[in-house]
């Protein structure tokens, strides 16, 4: 009998927006429409989704779809003139079928490779050239990988500010934890960026949040109690972006005010988004910026003791 082999398949989406599904022999899947570059869909070896994505998404451009892995390039949320967190995701992206070397071995992964470049419209709104490149991988043991590669093909220097925008698919909000980020500073958004420190053990939730770690680790850890299951963050690569980490809920009130999100979705999400916010990143002409972000979700029982959470940070 033959190998069974990871799959990727181009089909059909919401709206007849083009995605892509890659899957892997053990039953983890991933989806990508090529609108946004934007990771929809997420499942491990059972079938369960681990991204969140809203009930209400709109799935028709010119609006951002709500939920998944929306990318922010080349504005974060409203740090310069653009729309709200830039426009790469609600362009349309293409298939990248012939993309530069890749460090990393592809064997046994599902992987599609993206580009987006300006078009003459993009260029009025930020004058520069550019080629991002996204490979979204998918490894046989479910992890989820994005690796973005964004050059400088104009004649002068540009910056950008970025973030890989993830929701995460959790149980119950109040049953949440993070960790990696306690004891940190960090900017609040809802005190007009006024700077605090994290005090106390692992971060919890209560209500609105909107905060922008600094100094990050590599490593951060999302657990679910309800769920028993634990997310592990790596971030590799972001030599600058790495040292950020925002963390995202809207709450009651928010929620109803977004025309695309149900009125009690805040229960069952979490963005924590890997970002590069305070400070841009420069690329003179030529010059390439790499950033990764690994996901992985794993079963955990830290509620009966027998996951230590820091084995899993450390680990
Ligand atoms: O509604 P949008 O544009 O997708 O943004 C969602 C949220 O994204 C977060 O990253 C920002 O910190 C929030 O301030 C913002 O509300």
């Amino acid at each position: 009998m033959a190998e069974e082999k990871p799959l990727v398949e181009i089909s059909k989406g919401l709206n007849g927006l083009e995605k892509i599904v890659l899957r892997q022999v053990r039953g983890s899947s991933t989806e990508v429409y090529l609108y946004g570059g934007h990771v929809t869909s997420w499942k491990n070896d059972h079938g369960e989704e681990l991204l969140f994505l809203s009930s209400k998404a709109i799935f028709k451009p010119p609006k951002p779809i709500r939920g998944g892995i929306p990318i922010c390039f080349p504005q974060f949320g409203g740090h310069g003139n653009l729309d709200q967190h830039g426009f790469a995701r609600n362009r349309v992206w293409s298939i990248d079928t012939d993309p530069p070397p890749f460090p990393t071995a592809s064997a046994n992964k599902a992987f599609v490779d993206l580009i987006l470049k300006p078009s003459e419209e993009d260029l009025k709104i930020w004058p520069h050239s550019f080629e991002f490149r996204l490979r979204i991988t998918l490894g046989p043991g479910g992890d989820l990988m994005l690796t973005s590669r964004i050059r400088n093909t104009d004649t002068k220097p540009f910056s950008f500010t970025f973030a890989y925008h993830t929701y995460f698919s959790v149980s119950d909000i109040s049953e949440v934890r993070v960790e990696g980020l306690e004891t940190l500073d960090y900017l609040d958004n809802l005190k007009e960026k006024e700077r605090f420190t994290e005090q106390g053990d692992a971060i919890t939730f209560e209500s609105e949040v909107d905060k922008i770690y600094l100094s990050t680790p590599t490593k951060i850890a999302i657990l679910d109690h309800e769920k028993k299951r634990t997310f592990v963050l790596r971030k590799d690569g972001l030599p600058d972006a790495g040292k950020f980490q925002l963390v995202w809920n809207p709450w009651e009130k928010k929620a109803k005010s977004m025309v695309d999100f149900g009125d009690d979705e805040y229960k069952h999400m979490l963005c924590v988004e890997a970002a590069a916010v305070e400070k841009a990143i420069t690329l003179k002409s030529g010059e390439e910026w790499k950033g990764r972000l690994e996901l992985s979700a794993v079963p955990s029982s830290y509620r009966s003791g027998q996951l230590d959470p820091q084995r899993v940070l450390q680990g």
